[in-house]
C-alpha cells in the first residue's frame, strides 16, 4: 500500500508506516502526479482535495488530521466511494489554551481583568463548548451563539442558552469566533462578521478569530481598525492564507499563523485518530495509543510559593506552558525576513514544541484552596501540598 502524507504531520511513521510505504510531501505541494498510484492520502488543512487532485488517482481513503474539512470536497469523495475521515475535537483544548493565553495577555496590556469581562462565543462545538465551560467555571460571563445547534437540539433562542449574534455584538466585551467555514445554506459562515456587523461593534471590543479566516470580512475589519483604531483584533486565521493581508496583519494586536490548535498533544491526537480510522477502513485492529507517540512534557510541574491575585497566577501558569506573544513576534520576524506568505508557512512548519495546560502540574500551599480551584478549572493539573 502506498500512502502520501503531508510532511507536517507528526508521528507519521509511527501512525502510518505499518500500513505500507509512506511518501511525505509538503501539504501545499501535493499534486495529482504524487497520487497517481497512491492508495491513501493523509493530509492537514492546506491540501485542497477535489476532482482535479483525485480524478486520475487510485486513492481509496482520505484522512485529514484536522477538525476543519472545508478543504475537502466530501461530495466528490462520497460519489466516488472514497472513504473519508477527519479528527473532530483533536485540537480543541489547544485552541482554548490559545484563547485564554491571548485574553490574559490583552488584559495585562490594556489594564482590565478577564474575570470581569463578558465573552461572546460564536460556534459552540468542540472548541466553543470547551471554551464556554472553562470560562464559566472561572466565573466569566459568557453568551453563546450557535443557530445550527439551537435548531438541531430543537430549542428556541433565549431559552436554550443560545442567543443571536446581534445580542452578542450588543452586549459582549470580547467576541470569539469558532465557526467552521460554510459557504452556502441558511447558516453560512462566509463573512459572518461582514462590513455591517463590523460597523456595529462597540468601541473597545476585542474580536478574536480562531475559526476560519473567511468568517470575517478582512477588508472591512482592516478599514475599521485603520480608520478608528478602537477595536482590538486577535487573529489566528486569515483570508488567503498564507498570502495574508499585510495591513491587517500590522493592525492586529496579536497576529499568529493559524497555530491556535498547534499543541503537540492536539496534532498527535489528530494523527492517531486518522491512524485508527484507516485501520478500521482496512478492517485491521490497532493498539496504538497517545502514550506510545506523545513524550512527557519538558516542563512537568511548577510550584507557586506565594498567594498571587488569581488572574496573575493564571497568567503566570499559562505563560509557563504557552506564551502567545512568542508566536506573534515570530510571525512578525519571519515576515520581515522572508515576506509574509513565506514567513507564515515557515512559522507553521518549524513550530516549536508546545504542550497543553493540562500537562502542567501546579503545586500550591494547602491553604490556597480558592486559587487551586481557579487553576484547575482553567485546565491545569493542581496539587495542594
Ligand atoms: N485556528 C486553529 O488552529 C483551529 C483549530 C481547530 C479548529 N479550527 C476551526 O474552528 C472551527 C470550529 O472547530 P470545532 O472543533 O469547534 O468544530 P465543531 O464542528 O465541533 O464546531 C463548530 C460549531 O460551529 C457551529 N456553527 C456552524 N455554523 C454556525 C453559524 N453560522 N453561527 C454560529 N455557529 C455556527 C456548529 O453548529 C458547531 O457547533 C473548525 O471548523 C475549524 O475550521 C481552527
Ligand atoms: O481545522 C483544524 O483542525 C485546524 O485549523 C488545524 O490547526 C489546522 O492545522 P493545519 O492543517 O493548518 O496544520
Amino acid at each position: 500500500m502506498k500512502l502520501v502524507v503531508d510532511a507536517n504531520i507528526p508521528a507519521a511513521d509511527a501512525c502510518f508506516g505499518a500500513f505500507g510505504e509512506v511518501i511525505k510531501c509538503p501539504g501545499r505541494e501535493i499534486s495529482a502526479e504524487h497520487l497517481r498510484d497512491a492508495d491513501a492520502l493523509i493530509i492537514r488543512s492546506v491540501t485542497p482535495v477535489n476532482a482535479s487532485l483525485l480524478a486520475e488517482s487510485a486513492v481509496r481513503f482520505v484522512g485529514t488530521c484536522t477538525i476543519g474539512i472545508d478543504h475537502v470536497d466530501t461530495h466528490y469523495l462520497a460519489e466516488h466511494d472514497i472513504a473519508f475521515a477527519s479528527a473532530p475535537g483533536c485540537n480543541a483544548e489547544a485552541v482554548v489554551d490559545y484563547v485564554l493565553a491571548s485574553l490574559l495577555t490583552l488584559a495585562e496590556r490594556q489594564g482590565w481583568r478577564l474575570l470581569d469581562r463578558c465573552v461572546g462565543i460564536v460556534g459552540v462545538g468542540n472548541v466553543g463548548s470547551r471554551l464556554q465551560a472553562r470560562l464559566q467555571a472561572l466565573g466569566v460571563e459568557v453568551l453563546a451563539c450557535d443557530p445550527p445547534r439551537a435548531e438541531r437540539e430543537g430549542v428556541s433562542e433565549g431559552k436554550s442558552g443560545f442567543t443571536s449574534l446581534e445580542t452578542l455584538i450588543e452586549h459582549c466585551d470580547v467576541l470569539c469566533l469558532h465557526t467552521p467555514l460554510v459557504s452556502t445554506g441558511p447558516h453560512a459562515t462566509q463573512h459572518l462578521l461582514d462590513a455591517e456587523r463590523i460597523t456595529e461593534l462597540a468601541h473597545g471590543m476585542v474580536v478574536l478569530n480562531a475559526g476560519r479566516g473567511d468568517c470575517i470580512d478582512g477588508l472591512a475589519l482592516r478599514s475599521r481598525l485603520a480608520s478608528q483604531n478602537d477595536l482590538t483584533a486577535v487573529l489566528d486565521v486569515w483570508e488567503n492564507e498564507p498570502a495574508i493581508d499585510a495591513a491587517l496583519h500590522d493592525l492586529a494586536m496579536l497576529a499568529t499563523p493559524h497555530i491556535a490548535g498547534y499543541s503537540l498533544d492536539g496534532k498527535l491526537r489528530g494523527s492517531l485518530m486518522i491512524h485508527q480510522a484507516l485501520a478500521a477502513h482496512l478492517d485491521q485492529t490497532s493498539e496504538l495509543t497517545l502514550d506510545d507517540i506523545c513524550p512527557p512534557p519538558a516542563l512537568a510541574s511548577i510550584t507557586l510559593q506565594q498567594a498571587l491575585p488569581s488572574e496573575d497566577a493564571l497568567r503566570l501558569c499559562a505563560r509557563a506552558v504557552y506564551d502567545v506573544r512568542h508566536d506573534h513576534e515570530r510571525l512578525t520576524r519571519e515576515a520581515h525576513a522572508l515576506g509574509l506568505a513565506k514567513g507564515f508557512d515557515t512559522c507553521r512548519a518549524n513550530y516549536p514544541l508546545r504542550r497543553e495546560f493540562s500537562t502542567l502540574t501546579v503545586r500550591l500551599r494547602d491553604e490556597a484552596q480558592t486559587l487551586a480551584t481557579i487553576l484547575s478549572v482553567a485546565g491545569f493539573t493542581v496539587v495542594l501540598a
